[in-house]
């Protein structure tokens, strides 16, 4: 599905990516892991277009991922969470959640803004999708509320929601459960676990909670310094030497 071959991003002195590459099948949840600056969100802003690549190339099922204008790359199925939540702290949930399907609607500037019955019914036909993804991800009962004010763990929720609303086929989740509880984090992983069957969609996920990480991923790519140093299972990465030296430690 996500072929990166050599990609090299440089931010003046620095070259946060330094000739990675990887690829992601088709179903797979593939965990990217390393230490902070390692240059996993750098990767996740090359795929979304939102970083120019220096070099290197991206397939995303068979095309030229850096070929997309950075607008086109959602109606290709690929939808993000960020680190920091992308959500809008006055809009309700509901709303968040409809910002994600913004692409799905067919409406034009001008139909949009006389109101015509089509775009009522476009509106109407989103708005049960996002109730019907607000319910599966249990946040039925906040869909009303500002964003702002909420739990985080909830908050956590409503940006895979957002994410899922896009319709994705490939899922970019920027350190999804970073903040969260113990319980928070299981639960999320459980909620991951079934949406992804649900939905079939390819997940992609940055993360520095290793427990998470061994429990969802089916593979796990690991970079320090812009550079790959492991890919393998989640247990063969853990046990790397590399990964071990530059990233995990050893227990004191
Ligand atoms: N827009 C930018 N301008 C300049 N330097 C940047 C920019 N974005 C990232 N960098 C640098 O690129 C390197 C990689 O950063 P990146 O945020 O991708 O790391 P990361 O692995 O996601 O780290 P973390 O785990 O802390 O989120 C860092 O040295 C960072 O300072």
């Amino acid at each position: 599905m996500l072929e990166v071959r050599d990609l090299t991003v440089r931010f003046g002195g620095i070259t946060a990516l330094d000739g990675v590459g990887f690829e992601v099948r088709h179903g797979e949840t593939v965990g990217l892991i390393g230490p902070n600056g390692a240059g996993k969100t750098t990767l996740f802003n090359c795929l979304t277009r939102r970083y120019r690549a220096d070099a290197g190339t991206v397939r995303y099922q068979g095309a030229d991922l850096l070929a997309v204008p950075p607008h086109a790359v959602a109606a290709l199925g690929i939808a993000r969470t960020f680190q920091n939540l992308g959500l809008f702290p006055r809009l309700s949930v509901r709303d968040n959640v409809l910002v994600g399907a913004h692409h799905h609607g067919r409406a034009g500037f001008l139909s949009a803004g006389m109101r015509l019955p089509g775009v009522r019914r476009e509106e109407e036909r989103l708005r049960a999708e996002a109730d019907g993804l607000l319910r599966r991800l249990d946040l039925a009962h906040v869909a009303g509320h500002p964003a702002a004010g909420l739990p985080f763990g909830t908050l956590k929720r409503v940006e895979l929601a957002r994410a899922l609303a896009a319709r994705p086929r490939l899922l970019l989740l920027d350190e999804p459960v970073n903040g969260l509880n113990s319980a928070e984090v299981a639960e999320f992983a459980g909620t991951l676990r079934a949406v992804r069957d649900d939905f079939e969609v390819t997940v992609v996920v940055v993360e520095h909670h290793m427990g998470f990480v061994m429990g969802t991923c089916d593979r796990v790519v690991c970079l320090d310094f812009g550079r790959k140093i492991a890919e393998g299972s989640p247990a063969e990465v853990q046990q790397n030497p590399a990964v071990v030296e530059a990233y995990l430690g050893t227990p004191a």
